[in-house]
């Protein structure tokens, strides 16, 4: 696509956009520009005229009628001078009100498509990662965003009024031809200032991962993750290091490509501009020393003020060019991501449904029919021919080695993916048929790497069933079924204490507390109708005597559901009805505990290796963990 092609396009893109930030606030902003385009030249025509009646009023004295003409003239000039300095930072105002709004839009429509996909395939999607980021970085961080782009685009019809403003003045007093020259001569500039801007705007985008990468260092620093590995392993030196070159290595070509744009150009536009200044100057005096020179004192101070000022319009716009040539690229950034994951967008955004009892009513066996699966851009099988029934209201347990694929079949099961071959039947009817929304109503899954809210220990446990977010007892009752009740309550604002520090009142909770509260999440959907509950190894943090009572527990506070347990603690695993040894993407063997101990296949070996190393022990927990709560 050519050039210009591109440039019209982008400038069509900028006024689309632009239109987010609302039609009256578009029309305050176009009139502030329109006024700050004509009162330049309104400055320059009176205060010609008013340098052109000063020797009628010198003459006629203070209180003539000349002199009342030259205060006339000097008024409008003052005026015009003072709305100009009045209205700048209006401007300013209203451009900055411009670019919030636009970029507020953004941020919506990208949090709307980033939460309205069914499933997370898209947000996993390196690419769509990488656009995401982009995108947020100018938008979080508001230094080139497309908002500022529009803004900047709008200031340009105060640039353009006034250089047609002082390009008829030129034509009107003076000559037509030589209007038009200025103008070519100011276009010739400006289009050096913009293709300048334009190759160092490419020369920025290309280092995009660069530039990511920095951002990342940069993060890493204030992450109180990182933070104590970076001072147990002592890599505060070599990571300061490692900053510094990656900064240099994104900063360096930038800083070439700059010096390689914009110096020989600058060399040769300021060249010409000197030139067409002098030929303009040159031009007038010699009109203007004529003997039938038809410039007056007046004309000749308007023309050439009119024209320096048209001359000096070829420069670059600070606040509109680089804006304009960088702000897009977030705006691009955004509509890629949104195409990305549009295919895969949620229709259905109504509030969270209610289920009642009766989803625990119609609990039926879950088939997995042949099932394969492989992560989008992977070519790695992670299920493979998996055939496999979870019986209605009882206990499964699967167990597998690390990265057998146990998290992936959850995540099948919780519809965040479809299965790459093969269906998963509910009640002996394709789970694809049923709404999304629905069938996860009737679920409750804790991941291992499950949300720790930054809200109130009650929200964090209503998010399980938001729907009844209201159920204070039922509330309460998941939380004592964990066993956290009596130590929340006992914090000033008991269930209602937010569980971070950063937050007013708020405390810190341990690991174990924090998977005690994911499961009361778990058991207060099971109140509200979720019948599938699926455990994916969320008791890593607890001992394991605590693991082992607290899964009795929930099996008793559970009973009725479908439960699916992940675990590699085998002391939990053999309380399950039935237990599922996950092999190379599919079963591997399965029955009770005692079954697979007399088989003596891979479970067999797996627990004794584990219950001998317990022994070792002499049957010590470690990691006991007490429940009080740091504040
Ligand atoms: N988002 C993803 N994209 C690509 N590959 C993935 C993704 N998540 C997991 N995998 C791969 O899929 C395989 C199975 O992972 P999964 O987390 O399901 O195993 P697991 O049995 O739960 O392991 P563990 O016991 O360690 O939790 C692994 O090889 C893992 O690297």
């Amino acid at each position: 696509m050519s050039t210009a092609i591109r440039l019209v396009r982008e400038r069509w893109h900028i006024t689309r956009l632009a239109r987010r930030a609302g039609g009256p606030l578009i029309t305050v902003t176009v009139l502030v520009n329109l006024l700050l385009g004509v009162l330049p030249v309104v400055f320059v025509v009176a205060s010609a005229v008013t340098v052109g009646r000063v020797p009628a009023a010198v003459g006629e004295g203070v209180g003539s009628a000349a002199w009342d003409r030259l205060l006339d003239a000097f008024t409008v000039a003052a005026l015009s001078f003072t709305g100009q300095q009045v209205l700048l930072p209006v401007r300013e105002s209203v451009g900055e009100l411009v670019a919030r709004r636009v970029d507020g839009r953004l941020i919506d429509d990208v949090m709307a498509a980033a939460m309205g996909t069914v499933g997370i395939g898209a947000l996993h999607d390196p690419q769509v990662v990488a656009e995401l980021r982009t995108a947020a970085r100018e938008l979080e961080t508001w230094v080139q965003s497309p908002g500022q782009a529009c803004a900047g685009q709008l200031a340009l019809i105060a640039r353009y009024t006034q250089l047609a403003g002082h390009l008829a003045v030129v034509g009107a007093v003076f000559s037509y031809p030589a209007a038009l020259g200025l103008l070519v001569a100011v276009l010739l500039f400006r289009y050096g200032v913009r293709g300048g801007l334009r190759k160092y705007a490419e020369a920025r985008f290309a280092l995009d991962d660069a530039e990511l990468k920095n951002d990342y260092l940069r993060a890493l620093a204030i992450d109180p993750a990182a933070a104590k590995e970076i001072r147990v392993f002592g890599l505060i030196g070599w990571l300061r290091g490692y900053w510094s070159r990656s900064y240099r290595d994104w900063l360096a070509p930038l800083w070439n490509a700059r010096r390689r744009i914009f110096l020989w150009p600058f060399v040769v536009f300021t060249g010409c501009g000197l030139a067409a200044s002098l030929l303009a100057f040159a031009v007038l005096g010699s009109e203007a020393a004529g003997d039938r020179s038809a410039l007056t004192l007046t004309g000749f101070v308007m023309v050439i003020t009119a024209a320096l000022g048209a001359l000096s319009l070829g420069q670059g716009y600070p606040e509109s060019d680089f804006p304009t040539a960088v702000g897009m690229h977030a705006y691009y950034s955004v509509q890629r991501f949104l195409r990305h994951i549009d295919a895969a967008r949620e229709a259905d955004m109504a509030p969270p449904a209610r289920l009642g009892g009766a989803a625990r009513r119609e609990s039926a066996p879950i088939r997995f029919e042949n099932v394969g699966f492989t992560y989008p851009g992977e070519r790695h099988k992670v299920l493979d021919g998996l055939d496999l029934t979870i019986p209605a209201g009882r206990c499964t347990a699967l167990v597998g080695v690390n990265g057998a694929g146990k998290s992936t079949l959850v995540k099948l099961l919780a519809r965040l993916y479809e299965p790459t071959s093969g269906t998963i039947r509910s009640g002996g009817a394709d789970i694809r048929g049923r709404p999304v929304r629905a069938w996860r109503a009737g679920l409750a899954v804790i991941f291992q790497d499950f949300a720790r809210h930054e809200m109130s220990a009650a929200e964090n446990v209503a998010f399980g069933a938001v729907a009844y977010e209201g159920d204070r007892a039922g509330v309460r009752a998941a939380l004592a079924d964990v066993g956290l009740l009596d130590t929340l309550e006992a914090l000033p604002r008991g269930i209602d204490t937010p569980l971070s520090r950063h937050l007013a009142g708020g405390v810190d909770l341990s690991g174990g507390q924090w998977q005690r509260v994911a499961l009361a999440r778990a058991l207060f959907a099971h109140r509200h109708g979720a019948s599938l509950l699926v455990l994916d190894e969320p008791t890593a943090s607890l001992d394991v005597r605590a693991e082992a009572g607290f899964f009795a527990e929930f099996a008793r506070l559970a009973r009725g559901a479908t439960t699916l347990l992940i675990s590699h603690r085998f002391s939990t695993v053999r309380q399950a009805d039935l237990i599922v040894v996950l092999e190379d993407g599919r079963v591997g063997e399965q029955g009770t505990h005692d079954q697979l101990m007399a088989a003596g296949g891979r479970y067999a070996t797996m627990f004794d290796l584990q219950a001998a190393r317990f022994a070792d022990t002499g049957g010590r927990a470690e990691g006991d963990e007490p429940l009080g709560v740091r504040p």
